[in-house]
């Protein structure tokens, strides 16, 4: 398992957001975490990045325990992340932001950075070379030398896939990642999904649009009042009856309990 969360408790003032919380992700495994509003996922994404510090319980990163570590010693061990808003640097040119990532591995002192020694020239080429791969990966093919800001929104949220791959991680967690994307773009996400796991790097995605995580997830969590109801593959989540009582209340689920039954009774009449 490259992520796994035991008994994980975050609490803000008297609301506790993450109540027990245990899940795991495996390695190159693509896992959608889904559950209504204010069910705990981005609480508990902030809990495994180090954005929120839990009360009480583990992560293990890779083996190693990190709660409760800074988002920058977490980042280190591999973890990287997007957000439900975007946090691009508006003012830095694209390609700047991607090269943001590499910072975390680049290796430079003050001093080189200083002097302009050689050595700091062929990281800085280093840097640039490895942000225009990441951008040609998730196709972004406009003017990387303009700001940030100035790209439509669709292609910002890829410039951020592209700087947290610039991490070199081996977990990518990504917080609706479709929020704001039109039907095309969300066809090309889903496939750059796909080609991300391909390198081998895991992925756990919160998500609202049921469509993209029913075709993409090997695996769906569903969290409910910071608790887990339901792991296992889209199909056998879409059906539990513990999920469609979170969504839709639990006079719906016995609509759609009572709905599959009576199609069960009626199919053994016809084999009868
Ligand atoms: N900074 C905070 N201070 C106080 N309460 C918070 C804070 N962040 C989240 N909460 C509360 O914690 C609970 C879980 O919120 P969280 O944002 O993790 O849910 P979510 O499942 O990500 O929801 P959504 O799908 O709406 O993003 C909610 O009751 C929310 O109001």
């Amino acid at each position: 398992m490259i992520l796994e969360v035991k008994d994980l408790q975050l609490d803000f003032g008297g609301v506790r957001a993450v109540d027990g919380l245990g899940f795991s992700v495996g390695e190159s495994e693509i896992v959608s975490v889904i559950g209504p509003n204010g069910a705990g996922k981005t609480s508990a994404f902030n809990c495994a990045s180090g954005f929120y510090k839990p009360t009480a319980g583990s992560i293990r990163l890779a083996g190693e325990q990190v709660a409760g570590l800074r988002p920058s010693a977490i980042a280190a061990r591999g973890l990287a992340r997007t957000f439900q808003n975007l946090r691009l640097f508006g003012d830095l040119s694209v390609l700047d932001n991607v090269r943001a990532g590499t910072h975390l591995w680049l290796r430079q002192s003050a001093l080189d950075a200083l002097l302009h020694t050689p050595r700091y020239r062929r990281s800085e080429r280093e840097s640039s070379d490895e942000a225009h791969k990441w951008l040609d990966f998730v196709g972004l093919r406009g003017d990387r030398a303009g700001l940030a800001r100035h790209l439509p929104y669709g292609e910002q949220r890829r410039v951020e896939i592209a700087r947290a791959l610039a991490r070199r991680p081996k977990l990518l967690l990504l917080d609706e990642p479709a929020a704001g994307l039109n039907r095309g773009e969300k066809t090309e996400l889903l496939a750059l999904i796909r080609r991300i796991r391909d390198l081998g790097v895991a992925i756990a995605l919160i998500e609202h649009d049921m469509s993209l995580v029913m075709e993409v997830s090997e695996r769906v969590i569903v969290l409910n009042f910071g608790k887990e109801i339901a792991d296992g593959t889209p199909e056998d989540v879409r059906r539990d009856p513990a999920v469609i009582e979170a969504y839709l209340g639990r006079d719906a689920a016995d609509a759609e309990i009572h709905a599959a039954r009576t199609e069960l009774a009626g199919e053994g009449a016809q084999h009868a």
